[in-house]
């Protein structure tokens, strides 16, 4: 058995002048949850649709366990279930009906729709909501019917564009709840902009920036990859000269409020433990102290600098 069940290749797409994306390179593990993360405008919808079948690329290839979407769209697409970033609901249906409807889309034989609809809904945790017009659910309920329709041919790859985008904190922890549990079956692709959700849900991540992949790896090495490199200090008594602060390591020190200071550093996280000691031998009064988490922004900026030093 092969370990992927989609390959990207040379992908490159332009719409019109510009490249949206241009020659990404990356395989979906059969199991599990590929993110594919990156800024608004990176190029994610591009390669999803591309992905799905919805636009053709204009260089490379997609295919999906070994059928090229290109080429052979019908067979590869019923290897898919996709939930755009705008979720293709039909509110003046109930979920029955829109998932009746989806199954007949997908080709599910008439007598297996009921079984199939069935599952779709006992896994989404929407079967109570059976007759209830789509319309009347709330968001979070909403995106669990879009990816009810995405799994109702039962796919062995399931794309979700921005799955959680525009839904309450906890309706995100619910349908992030889901998506694992639709991975353990299956491979998932999910794209946002969030790193959070990357970090809180997949497995390896694809980042993409300008429409190239400038990350791709698994979750536990770009948990390493983006390990802090600024804390920040509160201290009551702070020394007359900001300098004093700046301990061997510390880079930079900035007043960011009143005695609060973010110090930038070099190496280990270590040194946050050097300054307590330090503020207790000097009276500073320490009042609080944390490391800050890289912001995707920094993130970004760390991993297109390296991109550029590489080219
Ligand atoms: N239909 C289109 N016609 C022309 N340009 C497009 C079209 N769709 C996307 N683009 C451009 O292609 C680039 C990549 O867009 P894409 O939607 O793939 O990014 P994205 O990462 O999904 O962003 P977002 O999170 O905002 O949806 C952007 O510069 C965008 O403006």
């Amino acid at each position: 058995m092969k370990s992927y069940i989609a390959k990207i290749e040379h992908l490159s797409h332009r719409y019109t002048r510009d490249w949206a994306i241009r020659d990404i390179n990356f395989e979906i593990p059969s199991q599990g949850i590929l993110g594919l993360l990156g800024s608004n405008g990176a190029g994610k919808s591009t390669t999803m649709n591309i992905l799905c079948g919805v636009i053709n690329q204009t260089e490379g290839h997609a295919h999906i366990d070994g059928i090229s979407v290109r080429d052979n769209p019908v067979e590869a697409k019923k290897l898919i279930g996709f939930l755009p970033q705008k979720a293709p609901l039909h509110l003046e249906l109930t979920v029955d009906e829109y998932l009746r409807h989806c199954a007949y889309l997908r080709s599910v034989p008439q007598s297996d729709i009921k079984a199939a609809m069935d599952m779709a809904k006992a896994k989404c945790g929407i079967t109570h909501f059976s007759n209830r017009l789509l319309s009347n659910l709330s968001g979070g309920y909403q995106q669990r019917v879009g990816i009810a329709q995405a799994i109702i041919h039962q796919p062995k790859l399931v794309v979700l564009d921005e799955p959680t985008n525009g839904l309450d904190p906890n309706q995100i922890l619910e349908v992030r709840k889901l998506i694992k549990e639709i991975a353990e079956e299956r491979a998932v692709i999910l794209s946002t902009h969030i790193l959070s959700e990357v970090q809180a849900t997949c497995d390896n991540i694809i980042m993409i920036e300008l429409g190239r992949v400038v990350f791709a790896d698994t979750m536990y090495a770009f948990n390493n990859y983006i390990a802090p490199n600024s804390f920040v200090v509160t201290l009551d008594q702070p020394p007359t000269a900001m300098d004093e602060i700046r301990l061997p390591g510390i880079t930079e020190v900035e007043l960011i409020g009143p005695r609060m200071y973010r110090c930038r550093f070099e190496g280990s996280a270590d040194i946050t433990k050097t300054v307590i000691g330090h503020a207790l031998e000097h009276g500073w009064d320490l009042k609080e102290i944390y490391l800050e988490k890289t912001s995707l922004d920094g993130v970004f900026a760390q991993l297109s600098k390296n991109a550029a030093k590489e080219v």
